[in-house]
Formats: structure tokens, C-alpha cells, sequence
């Protein structure tokens, strides 16, 4: 690689160094807007309806030996069969490929943001469809942190200028004489049964400063070779015991060691270019645990060196390790180890090569380069002319085509991201779209219902008050008549009374008061009656406002309705009787003291009652009696005396003057009954007249019928504005949810632009890719 290239190369990691920087805040970004805005909507139904293929046909009827391998979506495993099956030489027309060799998503799927793909083969869309927007939301969070992790790795892997290079491979494919092979020296262990129990990291004696020297890590995030507190140091000579038996204790042995080359275009640790780590790893079929651990290192790793047993071809866990590998990496470099024991080797290179073909279509297309049927147990021995290409090829692929090898699948997975950000950017702006479509015909349709809930609100605001105020003016009117009616009336009212006769004149005269009390009370309680149902029937006519403000609450919406309170049933119209009106107490102050009087029985008025008097009177006094009152008498009788004799007149005077004081002494006693019953009707209602009973029994009848009604047209006011209410709150949170769907809509469909950018942007950082 000369500086230009090493230039080229420098310039690619930082911009796609950058881009990834770009990915993940894009992947913040969508968290933090579907943790606080707006549920990101996930098309499970439909992604449900077309589950990812991560087998190839072939594969799929292969037995899957460890549930631990089910490609996990954070890698760029989880890329659908159309992809992988394009990018095959032999295989369909590549008209949707990128001019880098690579082919874009299908759009109408998702890779690594897409969600437990497990869920799809528990009955589909059922599942899925029950799954709960909220946790949709979440677990879709959790992809994007475990995405935005692996983003991560891939920055550390693009800013680190050292390689690593995985051999990795079946129990006894002979990993480890590859490894010392590769370095020209027998350091690793290598034996018939399984000896590598750890990962064992080789790497040249100048990164520690020309120590040759193995460490021992118990863990390797906090390994600091300048620190010996975090790690062991074992001698070169144990290193075989502590491979064999220290699993348990070590993640990894980091074993610096100088390559036996002589010139460092020979050497791969020694090279000149970069600092190389050759990983030797345990056997990948040994025990899940070390499997699953070496699933998790594919994204520190820049090569993955799968070594095939010639004898074995590929086992299943071989089989599942290179399909997923061959996705992350999209190219695998395989060495068919062993291959001096085969005796028939192109039947063997062909079967190999056939499933190679299967497993990682891009390798297979570069297979000239990325697949080596090698001997490195022979090559130990004497240099053999298919290892040295193999190792050429090898140096070749991690020196010189480091963007293939190192930039390649962060790139790719970048790629990844961007597609799915965009095609669920797509989605979200489609349901962002549909959910303000909703709303809008949500708003629509309730707008006849909200008008006509404002219309019967104030309508019936006006009914109730105008019976409030009806009956008011009712039971004023009522109370007013009838009193005045009855207080006029009072003298009939002891018509009734027996008048016992002069010597019982006066318990007749407290009958007689007593009578027309009672009446009076009697009369005023009618009033309180009458009011009493007067305040049924306002009662009675509220709540049939009430009801027909009750149909409104449709049926549709009577769940969300705010309740609204029924009739209180202390104010059961039913209950209201003239007794639970305010106490009358005392129906005339005045009434209460009223005394008999001796003028209740002496009536010195006799004119309005004449006739009488005249009817027992002497005849011979008619003409004067014609006249309306005494002294009239008196004068006509002067008259007269004028035009007859003195002594006549006088005789006549006096005759006549005895017969009216024995008359009206007559009379007086005679009629003293009606002289007490009108002397006391009078006497009566003059004193309710001076103290306003009439008045002031209407005034409070029409208060208590107010303070009785008035409660009632409050709660019916107060339900009808409960319900305007309950509209308007559901309205308000229509219009909200409307506002966060027209501002996610326009969030997605930037952030779909800003991806496609990026995507671009990623895109052109291989369009020279030949030059690295
Ligand atoms: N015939 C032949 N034998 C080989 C070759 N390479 C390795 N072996 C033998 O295969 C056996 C296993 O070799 P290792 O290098 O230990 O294999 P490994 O894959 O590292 O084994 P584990 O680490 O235990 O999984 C040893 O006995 C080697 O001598 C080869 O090219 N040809």
C-alpha cells in the first residue's frame, strides 16, 4: 500500500467515522422523539405477513443446533433473503445493485430495526397485533440502544488503525497450526483432542515494546498492558497449561510474540502497514457459551478466517456461524485446512465450494481470493505453494484491501440503519398522515353534536330559568289573591258559628277571633300547599329538561363522557311538600296579641243597618226613617216642628225619639252577633293590612319557590356545561394529538431526507474503493 492509497484509506475512515457519528445521533435522535413524542409506529402487521428469510432454501431445512445463534437484528445478520441471494455471481440480474457491488434493502423491509423476529412464527400478526403501542415503543427502544451500541463498536472499529484478524472454525480444523503457521513459529498448542479453551490473541513484540510475553486477562474491558494489576503474566513456556485449563479464570491470553519472517513483507504481524492480532479461537462447536461469546466479538473483528476440516466439510454449527458472519462481513476469508488428507480433492474442493456458494455468496464470488484448500500442518513442516498464496491472499485482503476487510461492514451496516430509519421515516409520515386524516373526520363528525350540545345548553339555560321565574311570579300572583280574597271574606267565615245568644256574647266574640285565626292559618297553609306543587311542577319540568339533555350523551361516546351527576335525591322533587317549605312560625305577629275589645261589641254605626232598625220602628215615623241616619232625622223632624204646633211637634219628637232609642237598643242587642263578627273582620283585617300579611306571605312563598327551584336549574346548568366541557376536553385532545401527528409528519419525513443523505453520503465513501 503506498502513501496515496494509505492517504485514500485515511480519508475514508474519517469520513465514515463521521457518518457513523451521523447514524448515531440519527438513532438518539429517533429514540428520544419515540421515548417523548410520538410512539414510532412499527408495521408489525406487515412485517408480520412477510418475516424475514435469513436462510437461503437450501438452508432452511438445515436443523438449528443452538437457539443462541437466531441472528440477532443489532448485527448485520438480520438482512433478508433478496440481499444475500442477489449478491450470488450466478444469480439473478443484479439490476437493483449499487455500482459499489452491493445491493440496497428492499424497501419494504426491515433489517436491524426490526423487532424480535421470533414474534412472527408464534401465529403472526395475532401476536403481533396484540402487542400494545406503548410496548411496541419499547421494545423498540431497546433496538435502537442495542443499534446505537453497535454503531459504537463500529466507530472504535473504523477509528482503530489496527486489524484483527478471528480464526475461528470447527474443534480440531486446526485453527491453532494455521495461527503458528501464519507466524512461522509453533507457539499455540495444537493437539488431536480440543486444547484451546481460550481466546488467544497473537500479537507482535513491538506493541509491548519487544517483550516477548503472554497475558493472562481476566477481563479484557479494563486490559491495560501497561497496567499488570489487570492481567497475569505467564511464561511462554506455561503457555500450553494456562490454554488448557484456565477458562474459568481468563476471558483471553494476549500473546506478544516476534514473527520468526525474516522480512516484513513475508511477516502478517510484522508487516509495516498496520498492527495485525491474529485471534486463535476455541473450537466453535465445544460449548454454546464460548459460541455465543464469539458471536459477540464480530464486532471488534475486521477478518473473520473461517478454517473448514477438509474431512468435515461444514458442520451445522459451521453452517450457522458463516451465515451470520458472511452477513456481517459480507466477505469471509475460508481456509479448507487439511486438505492433505483428502484423497479425492476436487470432488471435495467442489463440495466445499458448493456450499460456500450457499452459506456466503460473496465470498463464493471472490473465491479465487477468499477460498484456500490448504495443508498448514505440511506447511509447518516444508513451505507448501498453496499456503503461501493463501497467506499472500490473506495479507492482500487485510493490508491492501483494508476497505474491504475493515470499512466494508461498518459501512454496510451504516447502510442498514439508514434504510430501515428511512423506510420507517416512510411509514411513520404515512401514519402520521392517516392519524391527522382520522382526527379531521373525528372533528368533523362531532361538530353537529358539540353545535347542537351548545344550542340545548343555552335553550335549556332559558327553559329552566323561565320556569324558575314562572313559577315564581305564579306563586306570588297565587298567594297575593288568595290572601286578599281571604281576608276580605273573613266576616263569612263565622257565619257558620252559632251565636249562643246575649249571655254568652263574649266566648262567642273569642269564637268568633278564633274562627277567623284559624281560617286565616288554614289559608296561608293552602298557599304553602299550592307552592309546594307548584315547585313538583317546575320540578317536574326540569327534569324532563334534564332527560333530553341525558339523550344527548351519545351512546358511542358515553364511556369517555365525563358522568354527569344525577338528582340529588334530597332535592327529589317528590319529596318537596308544603311542610319542608321554611316554617311559617307564626302566620300575623299581630294576630298572636289580638284581644277582644269592648268596642268589638258596640257598633255606633247604624247606619248600614237601617232598614233593620225601621222594619220594628212606628210607621208613623217611615218618612223620617227614609232618611240614612239620626241627626237627619233629627233635622227633618225640626223642619217639621216649624210648620205644626209646638206642643205637637214636641210630642211627636219625643214619641219618636223613644222609638228610636228603644229600636236601636233593640236592634243593638239583637244584632249583636253581626256586630261582633264585623266589628272583628274589620278590627282583623285592619292589623294585617298595617303589618303587610298579604305581602309578606307572597314574598316568602316566592322565596322558598325560588330557593326550591333554583338548585335545581343550577345542576341542570351545571350538567349541560359538564358535558360542553367533557366535549371540549375531547375535542382539545383531538386537536393536540392532531398538532404531535402534523409535527411528526413533518419530523419523519426530514428525518427520511436527512437519512437518504447520510445514506448517500456512506454510500460514496467505497465509490473508490478499488484504490484501498
Ligand atoms: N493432516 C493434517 N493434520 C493437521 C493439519 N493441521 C492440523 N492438523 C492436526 O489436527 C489436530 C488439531 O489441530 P489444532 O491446530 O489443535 O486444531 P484446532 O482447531 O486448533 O483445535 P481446537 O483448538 O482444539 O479446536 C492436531 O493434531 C494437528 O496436528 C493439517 O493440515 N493436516
Amino acid at each position: 500500500m503506498n502513501s496515496t492509497q494509505d492517504q485514500l484509506f485515511a480519508d475514508k475512515c474519517r469520513r465514515l467515522h463521521t457518518y457513523l457519528l451521523g447514524t448515531k445521533a440519527l438513532l438518539r435522535e429517533i429514540g428520544e422523539y419515540n421515548r417523548t413524542k410520538w410512539p414510532v409506529h412499527y408495521p408489525l402487521t406487515r412485517l408480520a405477513q412477510n418475516p424475514p428469510q435469513t436462510y437461503p432454501a437450501q438452508a432452511t431445512t438445515l436443523r438449528r443446533s443452538n437457539s443462541m445463534l437466531i441472528p440477532d437484528a443489532t448485527s448485520e445478520a438480520a438482512e433478508p433473503l433478496q440481499l444475500r441471494r442477489a449478491q450470488t455471481a450466478e444469480d439473478i440480474p443484479d439490476s437493483n445493485s449499487s455500482s459499489d457491488g452491493w445491493r440496497l434493502l428492499d424497501p419494504s423491509d426491515l433489517s436491524v430495526l426490526r423487532l424480535d423476529l421470533r414474534l412472527s412464527n408464534h401465529g403472526g400478526s395475532d401476536v403481533m397485533g396484540s402487542l400494545e403501542e406503548s410496548s411496541i415503543a419499547r421494545l423498540f427502544d431497546e433496538r435502537l440502544a442495542q443499534c446505537e451500541g453497535h454503531v459504537d463498536k463500529l466507530i472504535a472499529r473504523v477509528a482503530d488503525r489496527s486489524s484483527k484478524i478471528l480464526v475461528t472454525g470447527d474443534l480440531n480444523a486446526g485453527k491453532s497450526t494455521l495461527v503458528n503457521a501464519l507466524i512461522g513459529r509453533e507457539i499455540l498448542p495444537s493437539d488431536q483432542q480440543p486444547c484451546t479453551m481460550l481466546f488467544c490473541e497473537v500479537l507482535d513484540a513491538s506493541l509491548n515494546s519487544d517483550v516477548e510475553e503472554i497475558h493472562a486477562v481476566p477481563s479484557i474491558d479494563t486490559y491495560d498492558r501497561q497496567d499488570p494489576a489487570t492481567f497475569v503474566a505467564v511464561p511462554m513456556h506455561d503457555l500450553e497449561d494456562v490454554v488448557m485449563d484456565n477458562e474459568e479464570r481468563f476471558q483471553q491470553l494476549k500473546i506478544y510474540t516476534r514473527d520468526n519472517r525474516a522480512s516484513e513483507q513475508a511477516s502478517l504481524l510484522h508487516n509495516g502497514v498496520v498492527n495485525v492480532a491474529l485471534i486463535d479461537s476455541p473450537g466453535l462447536n465445544r460449548d454454546s457459551l464460548k459460541t455465543t461469546q464469539l458471536f459477540a466479538r464480530q464486532e471488534e473483528i475486521d477478518v473473520v478466517v473461517f478454517v473448514v476440516n477438509a474431512e468435515n466439510h461444514f458442520t451445522l454449527s459451521g453452517q450457522d456461524f458463516l451465515l451470520n458472519a458472511g452477513n456481517e462481513k459480507a466477505h469471509i476469508f475460508i481456509v479448507v485446512n487439511r486438505f492433505d488428507a483428502i484423497r479425492r480433492k476436487d470432488r471435495c474442493e467442489r463440495m466445499i465450494l458448493d456450499q460456500i456458494r450457499h452459506l456466503s455468496p460473496l465470498t463464493y464470488a471472490e473465491r479465487e481470493d477468499l477460498v484456500h484448500f490448504v495443508s498448514a500442518h505440511e506447511h509447518m513442516a516444508a513451505d507448501s505453494e498453496p499456503f503461501a498464496r493463501m497467506e499472500s491472499a490473506l495479507r492482500s485482503f487485510t493490508l491492501e484491501q483494508r476497505f474491504k476487510s475493515k470499512l466494508a461492514p461498518a459501512q454496510r451496516y451504516a447502510m442498514n440503519v439508514l434504510a430501515d430509519t428511512q423506510y420507517l421515516a416512510a411509514e411513520n409520515v404515512a401514519a402520521a398522515t392517516r392519524r391527522i386524516q382520522e382526527i379531521n373526520s373525528v372533528l368533523r363528525d362531532g361538530m353537529p353534536r358539540y353545535e347542537a350540545l351548545l344550542n340545548r345548553r343555552s335553550e335549556t339555560g332559558r327553559c329552566a330559568e323561565a320556569v324558575l321565574d314562572s313559577s315564581c311570579l305564579e306563586i306570588r300572583r297565587h298567594t297575593t289573591a288568595h290572601l286578599t280574597n281571604t281576608a276580605f271574606h273573613l266576616q263569612d267565615v263565622a257565619e257558620k258559628i252559632t251565636y249562643p245568644g246575649l249571655l254568652s256574647l263574649w266566648s262567642y266574640a273569642e269564637n268568633v277571633l278564633l274562627t277567623m285565626v284559624r281560617h286565616l292559618e288554614h289559608e296561608v297553609s293552602e298557599c304553602d300547599r299550592f307552592t309546594s306543587f307548584t315547585i313538583h311542577q317546575a320540578h317536574t319540568q326540569l327534569d324532563a329538561l334534564d332527560e333530553q339533555r341525558r339523550s344527548l350523551d351519545s351512546p358511542v361516546s358515553s364511556e369517555e363522557a365525563t358522568p354527569v351527576e344525577p338528582w340529588d335525591a334530597t332535592m327529589d322533587s317528590s319529596s318537596v311538600t308544603a311542610s319542608q317549605l321554611a316554617p311559617i312560625g307564626s302566620i300575623s305577629n299581630a294576630l298572636d296579641t289580638v284581644q277582644l275589645e269592648l268596642s268589638d261589641f258596640i257598633d255606633l254605626d247604624l247606619g248600614h243597618n237601617w232598614g233593620m232598625l225601621t222594619s220594628i220602628s212606628a210607621s208613623a215615623s217611615l218618612s223620617l226613617l227614609a232618611s240614612n241616619s239620626m241627626a237627619s232625622n233629627m233635622l227633618t223632624l225640626l223642619r217639621l216642628s216649624s210648620t205644626m204646633g209646638a206642643s205637637t211637634a214636641r210630642r211627636l219628637m219625643v214619641t219618636t225619639a223613644a222609638l228610636i232609642g228603644m229600636g236601636s237598643l233593640f236592634y243593638m242587642v239583637s244584632d249583636m252577633d253581626t256586630t261582633v263578627r264585623r266589628k272583628l273582620s274589620v278590627r282583623v283585617t285592619l292589623m294585617l293590612e298595617e303589618e303587610g300579611f298579604v305581602a309578606h306571605h307572597a314574598e316568602r312563598l316566592t322565596t322558598e319557590t325560588s330557593r326550591a327551584i333554583r338548585p335545581f336549574v343550577w345542576h341542570l346548568q351545571h350538567n349541560f356545561q359538564r358535558m360542553v366541557e367533557a366535549e371540549e376536553h375531547k375535542r382539545a385532545d383531538h386537536l393536540r394529538r392532531r398538532r404531535t401527528a402534523q409535527d411528526s409528519q413533518i419530523y419523519f419525513d426530514e428525518l427520511r431526507i436527512k437519512a437518504q443523505d447520510l445514506a448517500n453520503a456512506v454510500r460514496l465513501v467505497s465509490s473508490d474503493s478499488t484504490l484501498c
